[in-house]
């Protein structure tokens, strides 16, 4: 049975394609470009979900569905049981949106002026939205700096901003699209504690990423993405564990017949040979690494190191190994 509110599941995706046609002004003639491709995702009511993917992969073109900012080319999308092509002003009402970046605030206003403009836009006034523009300027820590022009605050400060503007008509479901871009690591450590605690008051949040830590600190469930298709939902530990598979070993001074022994071994991947005995050995299993180095420390190998590659790597790993299981 749905929760209070009449629906169970905050975002219901389902078979969304979204094609993006180049312009007329453009002389030569460019393919369209197929952003997403043939999506289904769900993110039940009070979870912290992350999209997490590399450049290009549909994040953005996927947020802007949701707050309806772009329509779909096809498939259905719901949020909060509400269509996003038919019910814009009740999606709209349902939703708090934080994108990357620094446009969008008043910079000559105050914090509190700010704020008062979009409570107003959204329909509080008077007493009541005084008090929501304290309680929102309180949940994020700008009190203090409440009656400051905004041109006089840091990067980490604006972003803060930014999502008390977001939760000001108090949304049930919170967009964050790579809210973190650009900031210094304890601002951005500050605002993933601020949006845990969002969370923690029953919002459901859904977070665009490129990093995968972020994803681990804040979100109970992630779904990676890349060329507009969905590759896996699942808890961060364990696609953690599954990223822990594609390991990076690097060795210099390594002889050859040392480097063919290598190339083996069960869980390697590849293994890439340079001048002066260097190598480059990729890992595809739980464990190979440490069998790596096992062999390299027995041959007398000492300069080496070890790397997890990174989600772009990653990606270009679990496609070559899906092959047709991804739908390519
Ligand atoms: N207005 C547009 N016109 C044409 N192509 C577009 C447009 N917007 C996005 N695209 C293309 O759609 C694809 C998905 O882009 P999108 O911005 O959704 O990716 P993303 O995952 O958010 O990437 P990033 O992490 O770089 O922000 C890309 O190939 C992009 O070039």
């Amino acid at each position: 049975m749905p929760p209070a509110g009449g629906f169970a599941l905050a975002v219901e995706v389902s078979g969304l394609s979204r094609t993006f046609t180049p312009g007329r002004g453009v002389r030569r003639k460019r393919a369209d470009v197929l952003a997403l491709d043939g999506v289904d995702l769900t993110v039940p009511r009070g979870e912290v979900h992350g999209l997490l993917g590399p450049n290009g992969a549909g994040k953005t073109t996927l947020c802007k569905i949701l707050s309806t900012i772009l329509l779909p080319t096809s498939g259905t999308v719901r949020v909060c049981g509400l269509d996003v092509v038919t019910d814009v002003r009740g999606v709209r009402a349902r939703i708090g949106i934080v994108f990357g970046g620094d446009r969008g605030l008043y910079t000559r206003l105050t914090a509190r002026q700010n704020l008062s403009f979009w409570a107003a836009l959204s329909g509080l006034s008077g007493r009541g939205s005084a008090a929501r523009v304290d309680a929102v300027l309180d949940r994020v820590g700008l009190r203090d700096r409440a009656d400051d022009r905004v041109e006089e605050y840091s990067r980490g400060m604006k972003q803060r901003l930014h999502l008390a503007r977001a939760l000001v008509h108090e949304p049930t479901l919170l967009l964050l699209d790579e809210p973190t871009t650009g900031m210094d690591p304890v601002a951005a450590r500050d605002f993933r504690t601020l949006v845990g605690e969002v969370s923690g008051s029953g919002c459901t949040v859904l977070l665009t990423t490129h990093d995968m830590d972020e994803a681990e600190a804040l979100c109970s469930r992630v779904t990676l993405i890349d060329n507009g298709r969905i590759l896996t939902t699942d808890r961060p530990q364990a696609l953690g564990e599954w990223i822990s598979r594609y390991e990076r070993v690097e060795a210099e001074g390594v002889p050859s017949a040392v480097a063919d022994r290598l190339e083996e071994l069960e869980g390697v991947g590849s293994l890439q040979r340079s001048p002066g005995g260097r190598i480059r050995v990729q890992t595809t299993a739980q464990g190979a690494s440490a069998v790596v180095i096992r062999t390299l420390l027995d041959a007398g190998v000492t300069t080496m190191s070890v790397n997890r590659p990174t989600l772009e790597e990653v990606y270009l790993h679990v496609i070559g190994d899906r092959g047709m299981a991804v739908g390519r």
